[in-house]
């Protein structure tokens, strides 16, 4: 019997959108994946060779990058924020829109052309990073998880690297957006090695969703 597959899906808000996608290249969870009381963490799919985990967006990353699931789907963000080396992302599915932006408060005026240094909170530490050094800016990075834009209310930081879709979040926060670093969509995810090791499920597997999403 053949060690099933690892299909690692977040379970964040790409989720709704990516169960549709899923069932359309044929792979259904079981029913108890729908059971919020089932606190299981692993479910079999209508595929007695397919399984899948539900985890955390970063979390399905790291396990596909280090093989403990063969492939996954995940925000083009992620991706790109741990760049792992094992990580090949083979399809752009075109859902989970949105943009990696710096913002600050709407009433500050505060240029950052002329400064050298820059404190941001935000939950993307080495993009954020990257983003400031190529403009010759040193980025401190707080380390936030969530709810980023409290950040400048609160004197945690004046700047803020975090996700815009429409953009209501910010304005609720009374924040505006200055730079826009990345645009981002979900990307389907596989290791490198299972890729050649098993590269007959995979390569019919990737397939199918590039065929899905018009990328053939
Ligand atoms: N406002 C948004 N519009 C569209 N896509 C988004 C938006 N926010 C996040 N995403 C995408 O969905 C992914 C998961 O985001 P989500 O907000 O569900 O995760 P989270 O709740 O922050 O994650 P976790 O709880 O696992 O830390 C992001 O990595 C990004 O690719
Ligand atoms: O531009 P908008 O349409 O307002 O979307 C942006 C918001 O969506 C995401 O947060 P989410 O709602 O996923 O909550 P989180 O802070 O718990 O990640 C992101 O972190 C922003 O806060």
């Amino acid at each position: 019997m053949t060690t099933p597959l690892i299909f690692a899906i977040p379970k964040g808000r790409i989720l709704d959108e990516a169960l549709p996608m899923l069932a359309k290249v044929g792979i259904e969870p079981a029913p108890e994946f729908f059971d919020k009381a089932n606190r299981s963490l692993m479910f079999g799919t209508n595929q007695a060779h397919v399984s899948i985990i539900r985890v955390r967006a970063f979390d399905v990353a790291t396990f596909v990058a280090h093989g403990a699931a063969q492939i996954g789907i995940v925000g083009s963000d992620v991706v790109e924020e741990f760049n792992y080396s094992e990580l090949y992302a083979p399809v752009d599915l075109g859902i989970g829109r949105c943009r990696l932006s710096v913002a600050q408060p709407k009433d500050d005026a505060e240029q950052i052309d002329n400064i050298s240094h820059i404190r941001v909170a935000t939950k993307y530490p080495n993009l954020t990073s990257r983003h400031f050094e190529a403009q010759g800016i040193q980025a401190e990075c707080v380390k936030l998880n969530g709810a980023m834009e409290l950040a400048p209310s609160l004197g945690l930081s004046r700047h803020i690297v975090d996700l815009v879709e429409s953009g209501s979040t910010l304005k609720a926060n009374n924040l505006v957006e200055t730079d826009r670093i990345i645009d981002i969509s979900a990307r389907l995810v596989v290791n490198r090695a299972a890729f050649k090791m098993r590269s007959e499920e995979l390569t019919g597997l990737v397939q199918k969703f590039r065929e899905l999403v018009g990328q053939v």
